[in-house]
């Protein structure tokens, strides 16, 4: 029998309330060890919440969150962790080297990164980049990394967590989210308001737009879909998944990656 490798964080119905509300909600998720996990979601939704709970800088509210099966702020999950939070307005390029070299010396087996590459310019970023996937490869770090650059996640990251209002909005392998997933372009439909067409199921749709003639469409899809009529069906990439789930409505899909799970409005999934 294959044994399972313990998933690097686990969280189940996690919450924090602030003064001003839920920072985070009925979140759960994983995060596979030996991976590269983008943390994405807009301005406050809770990214930053969510790696100060996994490095028990805060406590929840509600739920669980584990750092390889044990409670965050522990000495046993504190051994296991490095944190590198925004580092501001500090020198940018050197400090983050710093920084990095700080972490990596102290051998973590979780490499936690809030927006750490943010004022930095394209080449550094780049630079660090590197020395970050050179420690993945050759140590099997895992990574979580909070960003809004989302073109660079997408060379760097195999697992994606989107979070928006405190909530998991999509989350699993990046492949697997790209192949459930197609852009269907072609010829907008006069008779419907959206100008797709008539017997499309809209309930699959993530977002859509038209452009003169032209309509375009994002859509979660099962394996053997069959595109309609006349129209170009191709996977996106994985920046233009992500920004569309950042722009579909709220509440659109439920995050039905985990059975059991939560909808954005709070009802259960069935
Ligand atoms: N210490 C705190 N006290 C009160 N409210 C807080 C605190 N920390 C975060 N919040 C609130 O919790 C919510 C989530 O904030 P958080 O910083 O986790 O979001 P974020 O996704 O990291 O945002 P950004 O991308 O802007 O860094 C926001 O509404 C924020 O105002």
């Amino acid at each position: 029998m294959i044994a399972t490798a313990p998933a690097a964080l686990t969280a189940t119905r996690l919450g924090r309330r602030f003064r001003g509300g839920w920072a985070l909600r009925d979140c759960d998720f994983t995060v596979p060890a030996g991976r590269v996990t983008g943390l994405v979601g807009p301005n406050g939704a809770g990214k930053s919440t969510l790696l100060h709970l996994a490095t028990g800088l805060l406590q929840p509210t509600g739920g669980e969150l584990l750092v390889y099966g044990e409670r965050p702020g522990t000495d046993a999950a504190r051994r296991h962790i490095a944190f590198l939070a925004q580092v501001g307005t500090l020198s940018p390029g050197q400090c983050t080297r710093i920084a990095l070299a700080l972490a990596f010396g102290k051998w973590p087996q979780l490499l936690l990164l809030d927006e750490p590459l943010a004022d930095l310019d394209p080449l550094v970023r780049h630079e660090i980049m590197g020395l970050v996937m050179a420690e993945v490869a050759e140590r099997g770090v895992t990574v979580v990394l909070s960003s809004h650059i989302l073109s660079e996640l997408e060379s760097v990251c195999d697992h994606v967590l989107l979070l928006r209002e405190g909530r998991v909005r999509l989350a699993g392998d990046a492949q697997e989210l790209i192949d459930g997933h197609l852009r269907i372009t072609g010829r907008a439909e006069e008779a419907t308001d959206d100008g797709l067409p008539t017997g499309l199921d809209r309930t699959a749709v993530v977002a859509s737009a038209v452009t003169g003639r032209q309509v375009t469409a994002l859509l979660r899809v099962a394996e053997q879909w069959t595109p309609p009529a006349r129209m170009v069906a191709e996977h996106p990439t994985l920046e233009e998944l992500l920004l569309a789930h950042l722009r579909a409505p709220a509440g659109r899909f439920p995050d039905d990656r985990f059975p059991g799970g939560r909808c954005p409005d709070g009802e259960a999934v069935a």
